[in-house]
């Protein structure tokens, strides 16, 4: 089975209906949960919400987390939540008690059995996880996906809701949800645009090569949405 794909003309058109899809999903329910994704993907999608969308999703019904964060300071450059912040939830009129992001600033394991602490409170459980409405995934340039990256993708299969994780090249740690979370959510959105994801989208999409190296594509094809802009896409058959 392939996931179901949706390519967009370019970012814009797929902010749109990201954001056309949130306003009813506020509609429906008070109490929508939401993991983002972080890095540049998410960037030009949340300043179209808040550009097109700031007075008609109803923010204050959503509970906003996170896929995974980096292990550093919430104004940090590099914060999953910082960038969130700055470019969406500083700008529309969320409830701020519903924020739940995970402590970067403190010792990653801490901050992993905090944020699963919260996650255990707020979020539904079933089929005996954390079951979120929308999990916002990314797709990094080496198959990562959340922060499990291809040299730790046995965390994956953690029985854990959250695991402490490192960025391969410069040692970064990370809190990441874990496969069997993500896999539960209702609802799985990859947000992947540009040129330079067209490589490992081809690979994962088609099952080419080692595409089984990639975490990406232990994502569950039933209930996800693969939504890219047509150059990260320009080489889906
Ligand atoms: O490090 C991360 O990378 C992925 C992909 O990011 P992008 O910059 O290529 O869009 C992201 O989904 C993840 O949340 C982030 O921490």
């Amino acid at each position: 089975m392939t996931p179901k794909i949706e390519i967009y003309p370019g970012k814009k058109a797929m902010a749109r209906e990201f954001g056309k899809q949130l306003e009813q999903l506020t509609q429906e329910s008070e109490n929508v949960t939401i993991a983002l994704s972080g890095g540049s993907t998410p960037k030009a999608i949340f300043e179209i919400l808040v550009l097109e969308f700031k007075d008609l999703i109803n923010w204050k019904n959503i509970k906003f987390f996170w896929g995974d964060e980096r292990c550093v300071e919430p104004i940090d450059p590099e914060s999953n939540y910082g960038m969130a912040h700055d470019l969406l939830l500083s700008r529309v009129p969320v409830d701020k008690t519903k924020i739940f992001r995970v402590s970067g600033e403190i010792s990653p394991h801490d901050a992993a059995l905090q944020y699963e602490q919260s996650i255990k409170k707020e979020v539904p459980f079933i089929n005996g996880l954390p079951q979120f409405d929308l999990m916002i995934l990314g797709l990094g340039d080496d198959g990562h996906t959340a922060s499990i990256f291809p040299h730790q993708i046995e965390l994956w299969n953690s029985e854990n809701i959250c695991e402490v994780a490192t960025h391969p090249d410069t040692g970064q740690n990370r809190v990441t949800l874990t496969g069997n979370v993500i896999n539960n959510s209702k609802q799985i959105l990859f947000w992947i645009t540009g040129e330079k994801k067209a490589e490992k989208v081809d690979e994962i999409i088609n099952k080419k090569d080692n595409y089984k190296q990639y975490p990406a594509s232990l994502v569950k094809p039933d209930n996800s949405i693969w939504m890219m802009d047509e150059k990260a896409a320009k080489k889906v058959g």
